[in-house]
């Protein structure tokens, strides 16, 4: 794979994405083709922290190409949203609220990937924070 390490004020990025993979490959393909950015530019992944849906696809991608992986999930939803092995660091939070935040607190920059409501949310909430001056992190949809 390419290597594009180069100097970059970001380190860490959280990716926002969906629980599903949607109807059409290319949601799949652009999820694998970030995951291989992020590997070729040694940027750290911060998520969700599911293994299913898009989330599993960018983790499982990242993480084979010997990238950093941190995701961040409520314990409700672990169950729902983990399926078989996980990979990175996986740390269980109470809620939803905490997991924004954290995910938000371990990031440099957002990026969003097609989803559906959950992740319109997260990304709102992001760009929302930004207008509030809570972070002044871009955010990338
Ligand atoms: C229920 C709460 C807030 C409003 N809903 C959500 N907030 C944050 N994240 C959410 C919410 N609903 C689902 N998610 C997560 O987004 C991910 C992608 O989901 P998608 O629907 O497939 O795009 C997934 O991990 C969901 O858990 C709390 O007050």
């Amino acid at each position: 794979m390419e290597e594009k390490v180069g100097r970059s004020r970001f380190k860490r990025v959280c990716v926002f994405c969906g629980s599903s993979t949607g109807k059409r490959n290319c949601y799949k393909d652009a999820a694998i083709e970030l995951a291989q950015e992020l590997v070729s530019r040694r940027l750290d992944l911060v998520y969700g922290g599911g293994s299913i849906g898009l989330m599993g696809l960018v983790s499982q991608a990242v993480h084979r190409g010997g990238g950093n992986v941190l995701g961040i999930i409520p314990r409700t939803l672990m169950g729902k949203e983990i399926t078989g092995e996980t990979v990175g660091e996986v740390r269980p939070v109470a809620d939803m609220h905490q997991r924004k935040a954290e995910m938000a607190r371990h990031s440099d920059c957002f990026i969003a990937l097609p989803g559906g409501y959950g992740t319109l949310e997260e990304l709102l909430e992001v760009i929302t924070w930004a207008q509030l001056g809570i972070h002044d992190k871009p955010t990338v949809e």
